[in-house]
């Protein structure tokens, strides 16, 4: 079942009054069903933040369109968009975003309060995706209390707890050691295992290969997409490697 449909999107920004717009995006057409793991590959400003942003509405639409099952963008009204991100969708950023102030608890809870969640149904939310992500003993700290992969895990356990249709995740393991960064992509692995859809943007190959299949973009343009199929990691953060070198020397190469 496709989950997010992305069709001829095409995004430009302006620098300046005087200044042509910047061509970022060109027609991007592609989707996502519900269930898999998308990787979004390319060299630095070909477009992986930008279409990221337009689909978790951030930004606004130029041309084309976006819908997630079925429901498009257009027809969301700007009032709505916030509550829409909110409840439908599963950020997990490079910087994790969580409030120094707050616990980890408060932190993980924040998205239930601001949905309106009644208070005695928040324990038991709390704790499903808590516990999973090994954080039960640290929900008492602050984020300067807990490691870069601990508050990257409650950064996920956050993006969850509102059961998102969607995990959009940009650089998660920018931040992390490599052991860190093994550590929350193999809890991608398990996540995408019992059923959630994630699409993140990454630099990393090693990141790419726990993913079901990756696109390419260059230029704007999605230039390239593997699928994992049946290959081990190893293979496929091959394959990954090889394709992102031919991305990055411009095509020289054939696929
Ligand atoms: N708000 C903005 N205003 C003007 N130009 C922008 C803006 N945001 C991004 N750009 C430009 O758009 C292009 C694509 O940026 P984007 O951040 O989407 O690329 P990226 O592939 O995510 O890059 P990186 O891997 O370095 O994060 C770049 O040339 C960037 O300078």
């Amino acid at each position: 079942m496709t989950l997010l449909s992305v069709n001829h999107l095409s995004k430009s920004y302006r620098t300046g009054a005087a200044a042509p717009p910047h061509r970022v995006l060109r027609d991007v057409h592609f989707s996502v069903d519900a269930g898999e793991f998308v990787a979004v590959m390319g060299e630095s400003g070909s477009g992986k933040t930008t279409l990221l942003n337009l689909i978790a509405s951030l930004l606004d639409l130029e041309e084309g369109d976006i819908l997630l099952q079925g429901q498009s963008y257009r027809d969301i009204p700007a009032a709505k968009k916030a509550r829409f991100r909110r409840e439908q969708m599963g950020f997990v950023f490079q910087q994790f975003n969580l409030l120094d102030t707050f616990t980890l608890r408060d932190n993980i809870l924040l998205p239930l309060v601001l949905s309106g969640v009644k208070p005695e149904d928040m324990p038991d939310r709390l704790t499903a995706v808590a516990g999973p992500l090994g954080l039960e003993d640290l929900l008492d700290r602050y984020p300067d209390e807990v490691s870069g992969g601990q508050g990257q895990r409650a950064a996920i356990a956050r993006a969850l707890i509102i059961r998102p249709k969607l995990i959009l995740a940009d650089e998660p393991t920018g931040a992390l050691d490599s052991k860190a960064a093994t550590a929350l992509l193999e809890t991608f692995g398990q996540l995408n295992a019992a059923g959630e859809t994630i699409l993140m943007v990454t630099h990393s190959a090693l990141a790419a290969a726990y993913a079901s299949r990756v696109l390419f973009l260059r230029d704007g343009m999605i230039y390239h997409e593997l699928y994992r199929g049946d290959l081990s990691r190893q293979v496929f953060g091959d394959r990954i490697m090889e394709s992102l070198q031919l991305v990055l020397k411009g095509g020289e190469g054939h696929f």
